[in-house]
């Protein structure tokens, strides 16, 4: 009865339809060729003696070749070793309606299915109650599906080990080679072989490969996972551990996620660093030429009178290059001169003009708020600077409110949000196009209702040549003034650093205009025209309150006016 089965199985078993491809099946004769380096010549002249006789579907060579194997089971006609087991052809007078089939390349046609493997395993179990079956297809096992496996899970019980084993030998497959070994036909003795190459053997990997993981009853039971050191544990321990986030500098760390480690020192510039490589272009310009100036020549009035035209055409304004050529002419008439001499008083003269006005942005903080108005020419960074400076407030712990007062713009409305909503501000905001002057008055009594420290209130940008713009800008400081007659209470001004003398003319409408008592000027990193503040310093003696050096968040700084003299002097501070 074993013996009846196992040729079965490997004859009929299967876990396929039928495809039925004739030119898919080869002859015995070819598959006698392929068996042949398993057996002896006799063997093998003996096997064909046997197969000679039968028909077509009887020579299909089932055990020989388990892609055949495949095709063939679905037929479910007598194997080629049928005739050597007559007890098997016999059996079953179903059996013996499956020997009358038609030819394997029919079958499909007519729609036959394969022995079923109810069939297989009703039969499995009167020969061996551990054996399953190799032709056993995957979905009843569970595997794809993730269904229960428990039908199959004694076969694991026996030996779990080798279950969780690397080798896709699993223990039925032995036990497989161990029967084979009785005296059955040569083509059953290839069925080893087939179990290692074909079919079976793949069934058996799958089983391996997912038993250990999938199986959540048998975990405990399974040494391998009892032990922790289960494949699946450890790569999901591992890719656990990858997937922690290194959080970007600007989020907070939250559970386990890993805070963005602090730059390199090596990278951190010192604030003079930064201002010194933002003004590079204009020192480097400055300091070549004067530098090529005085390149053995005598002061005397000819080289004074080019060095003075030299700091005019540098933007720093008459009155500041007229201070430094008579500080040189002072100390140097007629003797040699350097370029680091020049440089040096420069620096110094600079530094005089520039000390004045470089004062911190006082807050009021008993009026509740102290109202800030930011007025400026289009994109001279009157969004991006107040945006800064409430990251300063509130991070000192201020209760700030913004105000989307450039309601011509919707980009500016949406910036201005995104710079509430990252430094934990307040921000009253409306429609495009809506009225400044009604949205600043709105703004201001929020920001008084909620007792915010500080509003800082941002206007569209507008060429200080636009007269009905710039009177638009007057009535929202008329309308602040209705709340308070003080307010707003700093009119501060950005000024882009690039735009050069232009900027001379935009301060001095502004602050007719909108009273402007305060100047940021922005765009400092990279500019040639860095000196066109010390012009301005000089002309208009407005404090300057901040100096932007870049985009983000940080690259706003207090003015210093040594740094900065320095800085467009190229020498070290
Ligand atoms: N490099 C550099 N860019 C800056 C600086 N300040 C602002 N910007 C950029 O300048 C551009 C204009 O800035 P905004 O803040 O939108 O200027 P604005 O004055 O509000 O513009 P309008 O609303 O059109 O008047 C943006 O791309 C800013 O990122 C700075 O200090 N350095």
């Amino acid at each position: 009865m074993a013996l009846s089965f196992l040729k079965k199985v490997f004859t009929f078993g299967k876990d396929k339809p039928i495809e039925a491809e004739p030119a898919a099946v080869p002859a015995a004769d070819a598959v006698l060729d392929v068996a042949e380096s398993a057996f002896t010549p006799e063997e093998t002249r003996a096997i064909k003696a046997e197969l000679e006789p039968h028909s077509r579907t009887e020579d299909l060579p089932v055990a020989t070749d388990p892609v055949l194997a495949e095709e063939m089971d679905t037929g479910g006609g007598p194997s080629a070793d049928s005739a050597d087991a007559p007890e098997f052809a016999a059996e079953t007078a179903e059996e013996q309606e499956h020997a009358l089939l038609p030819p394997t390349e029919q079958i499909g046609d007519l729609g036959l299915i394969p022995l079923s493997l109810l069939e297989v395993e009703a039969e499995a179990s009167e020969v061996e109650e551990s054996f399953v079956p190799p032709s056993v297809p995957e979905p009843a096992l569970g595997l794809a599906e993730g269904t229960t496996r428990e039908g199959h899970l004694p076969l694991k019980g026996e030996d779990q080990t080798e279950a969780a084993a690397p080798s896709p030998q699993p223990t039925t497959i032995d036990e497989t080679q161990e029967l084979s070994a009785s005296p059955l036909s040569p083509l059953e003795g290839e069925m080893p072989g087939r179990a290692e190459g074909g079919q079976p053997a793949t069934l058996f990997e799958d089983r391996t490969e997912i038993a250990p993981q999938a199986i959540s009853p048998l975990e405990g039971e399974m040494p391998g996972r009892a032990e922790g050191d289960s494949p699946s544990a450890d790569t999901t321990d591992a890719a656990e551990t990858q997937a922690t986030p290194i959080l970007p500098k600007g989020f907070a760390a939250g559970g386990a996620a890993v805070e963005a480690q602090p730059e390199a020192p090596k990278q951190k510039l010192t604030w003079f660093q930064r201002l010194r490589q933002g003004l590079a272009r204009t020192s480097s310009q400055l300091t070549g030429q004067i530098t090529a100036l005085f390149t053995k020549r005598k002061l005397d009035d000819e080289t004074l009178q080019d060095l003075e035209d030299l700091l005019i055409q540098a933007d720093l304004g008459v009155e500041t290059a007229l201070r430094v050529t008579d500080t040189l002419a002072s100390e140097r008439y007629g003797k040699d001169v350097t370029g680091e001499d020049v440089t040096r008083i420069m620096a110094a003269e600079i530094t005089k003009v520039l000390a004045p006005v470089a004062k911190p942005l006082q807050l009021d903080l008993s009026h509740k708020p102290h109202v800030i108005l930011v007025v400026g020419v289009n994109g001279t960074g009157k969004t991006t600077t107040i945006g800064k400076l409430a990251a300063k407030l509130s991070g000192a712990g201020l209760k700030v409110m913004l105000a989307a007062g450039d309601t011509f713009r919707a980009a500016a409305i949406e910036q201005l949000k995104i710079w509430a909503e990252r430094t934990k501000s307040d921000i009253v905001s409306s429609k495009l196009g809506a009225d400044a002057a009604g949205l600043a008055y709105e703004a201001f009594e929020q920001a008084k209702l909620k007792k915010s420290d500080v509003l800082i209130i941002d206007t569209a940008g507008r060429l200080q040549n636009r007269a009905e713009l710039m009177a638009e800008l007057e009535k929202i400081v008329r309308v602040l003034g209705k709340l308070d007659p003080d307010a707003p209470h700093t009119v501060l001004q950005t000024l882009d650093a690039t735009t050069g003398q232009n900027a001379l003319s935009q301060v001095e409408i502004f602050r007719n205009v909108a009273g402007v008592n305060g100047l940021i000027m922005t765009k400092l990193d990279g500019t040639a025209r860095g000196g066109i503040l010390v012009a301005i310093s000089a002309k208009h003696k407005l404090p300057v309150y901040f100096i932007g050096v870049g985009e983000g968040v940080d690259d706003l700084e207090p003015f210093e006016a040594g740094d900065f003299a320095h800085a467009i002097a190229g020498i070290a501070h």
